[in-house]
Formats: C-alpha cells, sequence, structure tokens
C-alpha cells in the first residue's frame, strides 16, 4: 500500500467516466487513438516515481516537445538572442493562430506553433538532420531514457500539415525565420511525433522542476536559469488561450499537447503529467486539466500557495553567558533568500536587547545566501557594532564576502566553537 500512489488512483478512478471532449483528427494518424486511454504519473525530486491507469502507453509528444525545445535554444544562444527572434507575450489565441507581431513578424511566444517552429529554427546545428538528432538527445535527457519517433504519426502529420508550412512562410518573408521553411516545419513535426509515455513525461516535467536536473538520473540537462526561463514561459502561455483560467485554478507551469498529453511542474516539488485524448476547445486534455484541477485542491499545489518556504531557518535564537555577560546565539540553517532573511532579521532584533554582551550568529548550516541577504546581514551586523555591541559570524568565507567591499566591523570565523571562544576572551 502506497499513500501517494492511492492518492492518484482515486483522481484516476473519479475522472475515468469523464466524456467530454473530441480526440483531435486534423493530424489524421491521431484520429485512432483510444479515448479511454488514461494515466497519471508523478515524479518526486528524489525521483520517486508514482504512477496510475494507463501510464505506460506510447504516444507522442506533439506540443509538449516545445518548452524543451525551447530550453534548447536558451541554452544553445541565451536569452537576449532567443527573445530577439520569438516573444514570451501570451497570445491570448488558438495554438495554430495565424499571428505575428506587427512589424517585426516575431511570433508571439515559443509555446504557439509559429513560435515553436521558430524555436526549431533556433537549434545549432550543422544542417536538418543533425538539428533533430540534437532535438532527439536532449528530449531523451530530459525523459532519462532513448525516444524515438512515431513514423507513423509524423509522415501523417508532413503529408496535412499545410498551417504550419504557411505560418513558417508567413514568418520567412516577414524576416523573423531566416532557416528553410520547408527543412524547419520537417524538423518540426519529427520533433512532434517523439514518442513518450505519460511516466516519461512526468520525468520531463520533474527536470524542468528541479532546476534542469533529472531527479531520476541525476544528469544536468539544461541550466538552473534557462529552467527557470522555460517554467516562467509556460506559466503565461502553455495553455494557450486557457492560460489565464488556468493559472487562477490549478496554479502550475504547464504544457499541453494535441495527443493528449499535459504536464505541470511544481518549482523545486515534483513533475506531473497525464494523458488522456480527448481534448476541450481550447487543445487541452479534458481529463488532464481536471485530473490537475483536483490534484492542485487536494494537495495545496498552487505555485501562489508556497506553505513550503515558511519552513523552519531560524534554528535557534538564545542567550547565553560569557564571562558573566549575556549574549546572544542566533543560528540558521538552509537557503537564505527574502523570506528566511526577514525571519533571520527578525530573531537577531529580538535576542540583542536582553544580550549587552554582543551577538553570535551561526549560519554554519547555512549553504546557500543570496546577494540581497548577504547585504542585509552585514547592515545588521554594522549597526550592531556602531550601537556599541559585539558582534560575530560564524559562516562560510563566500558568504561573509558576499555582504559587500566595506571594511567590516565585525568579527568572522569558520565555526561555532571557534565563534564562541573569541566571545569568551575578551
Ligand atoms: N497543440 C499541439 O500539440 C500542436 C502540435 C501539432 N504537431 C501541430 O503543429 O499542429
Amino acid at each position: 500500500m502506497d499513500p501517494v500512489t492511492d492518492s492518484l488512483d482515486e483522481v484516476h478512478r473519479r475522472l475515468a467516466g469523464l466524456r467530454d471532449g473530441e480526440v483531435a483528427d486534423y493530424i489524421p494518424e491521431l484520429a485512432g487513438a483510444d479515448p479511454d486511454d488514461f494515466g497519471i504519473a508523478l515524479v518526486s525530486m528524489a525521483g520517486r516515481t508514482y504512477r496510475t491507469g494507463r501510464a505506460d502507453t506510447p504516444f507522442t509528444l506533439q506540443s509538449v516537445s516545445k518548452p524543451f525545445v525551447y530550453a534548447l535554444a536558451l541554452s544553445d544562444h541565451g536569452v537576449d538572442e532567443v527573445l530577439r527572434r520569438v516573444g514570451v507575450e501570451p497570445s491570448g489565441d488558438a495554438f495554430n493562430a495565424i499571428s505575428l507581431e506587427p512589424g517585426t513578424g516575431r511570433p508571439a511566444n515559443p509555446m504557439v506553433n509559429a513560435g515553436a517552429i521558430a524555436t526549431t529554427a533556433l537549434v545549432r546545428a550543422d544542417g536538418a538532420d543533425d538539428r533533430f538528432r540534437r532535438i532527439l538527445a536532449r528530449l531523451s535527457a530530459f525523459a532519462g531514457r532513448e525516444l524515438d519517433v512515431d513514423e507513423a504519426v509524423y509522415a501523417s502529420e508532413a503529408a496535412t500539415g499545410d498551417r504550419n508550412r504557411a505560418l513558417a512562410y508567413l514568418m520567412r518573408s516577414a524576416g523573423s525565420l531566416r532557416a528553410d521553411p520547408e527543412e524547419t516545419v520537417d524538423t518540426y513535426f519529427r520533433q512532434c511525433a517523439v514518442r513518450v509515455t505519460t511516466a516519461d513525461l512526468a520525468v520531463m516535467a520533474a527536470t524542468l522542476a528541479d532546476g534542469g536536473r533529472n531527479p531520476v538520473t541525476g544528469v544536468r540537462v539544461v541550466s538552473e536559469p534557462d529552467a527557470v526561463r522555460t517554467l516562467a514561459v509556460m506559466a503565461t502561455c502553455g495553455m494557450y488561450d486557457g492560460a489565464g483560467r488556468w493559472m487562477l485554478d490549478v496554479g502550475l507551469p504547464a504544457k499541453s499537447g494535441v495527443s493528449g498529453g499535459l504536464i505541470a511542474a511544481g518549482p523545486a516539488r515534483f513533475g506531473v503529467a497525464v494523458h488522456s485524448p480527448p481534448l476541450d476547445a481550447s487543445g487541452n486534455s479534458v481529463r488532464g486539466v481536471a485530473a490537475l484541477r483536483a490534484m492542485a485542491e487536494r494537495f495545496g499545489l498552487h505555485i501562489m500557495h508556497s506553505p513550503g518556504l515558511r519552513a523552519a531557518t531560524v534554528t535557534g535564537a538564545e542567550r547565553l553567558t560569557c564571562d558573566g555577560e549575556d549574549i546572544g546565539l542566533v543560528t540558521a540553517q538552509g537557503i537564505l533568500e527574502f523570506t528566511e532573511f526577514e525571519a533571520l532579521v527578525h530573531a537577531v532584533r529580538e535576542v540583542t536587547p536582553a544580550a549587552p554582551g554582543g551577538l553570535v550568529l551561526d549560519l554554519t548550516a547555512v549553504t546557500e545566501v543570496l546577494p540581497g541577504p548577504a547585504a542585509g546581514m552585514a547592515a545588521i551586523l554594522d549597526d550592531l557594532v556602531a550601537r556599541g555591541h559585539r558582534a560575530a559570524v560564524a559562516a562560510q568565507e563566500a558568504f561573509v564576502e558576499a555582504g559587500g567591499d566595506r571594511p567590516r566591523t565585525w568579527e568572522a570565523f569558520r565555526t561555532r566553537e571557534e565563534a564562541l571562544a573569541w566571545c569568551r576572551r575578551r
């Protein structure tokens, strides 16, 4: 018995009977999908996979490929260059809309077809074969196994995908696509026809959630900043014209595709995927959307709801007697971002009036300090010293230096013992 799997089972059971939506048939080969295929999978940051239903049925990525190829383009060119070619504004249009920015001809964002085709063209390569080889290798690294192409689906879209061809030619004439339209669209069709399972998709989503590191294989697939950027674009544009409502109800960066796949990522928490072919009017999987809504509600998954951040940072705020004088000892752990920093400042303020002998700040269990908190911490200690208190920090050298170039007025030590010994020595 596993309670995590049980809760996925419960959602699956509740939604399996949902009969709304239509299987996409504009790509003829997709029309044959079984409307009862329905799988859910979730991968934790520890790389544990949970699944229910038909989570091992293969299907094609379609638009779920878009964020991953965008991440590849970002790592090839950097964000500034990619932004010059593809925007990041939600279009409010359907996925296949013929809409380009007036003037520049730049597609609105990389999650609609026009933007995805332009993104595919940005992948660095020696020719089309090499470009697809790099895309497939990167998608495989995201999934943590060698993926392949469903040739029948590829051929079917290649034979019928005139709207996408039209988009490519339009961008070419507007100057926003510099590559060959036929070749680019062909690579895009292949990328859409890459075959995955729901379980693969959950690993791919979890890799973005884990800052670009595949939590199952341990392999770094994209840099942390590029993973964050990709999630940001998914959050604003991933659900096409349903993106706003999705953010309101579910609140997770997500991406859907016309074969019925849907991924969502809880940053630093989990990756989740659903597959169910019947689609709503926006082209999003009906059961996929319903399953994510149900899970978000039951588990508080919305990114604007972050109780995790309230985890104990300040692990101790105490008074010690040192040579007959009271000193304060404040201990913190983990990562010092804004919220933790604010709590630390508060703890220091609470303890100092009762500790005229000075303050020891033990940050030896702190793993990361952002520049803002580092400077703020240095300022607090400077202020204490200016007001006649003694102050010492025990922390890694890098954290002490992150406080800025101004001459330090307080003491710095590597260990808590050294800082406390200093306190006793004066
Ligand atoms: N929304 C989608 O999944 C669209 C992908 C599909 N290959 C297309 O270009 O039409």
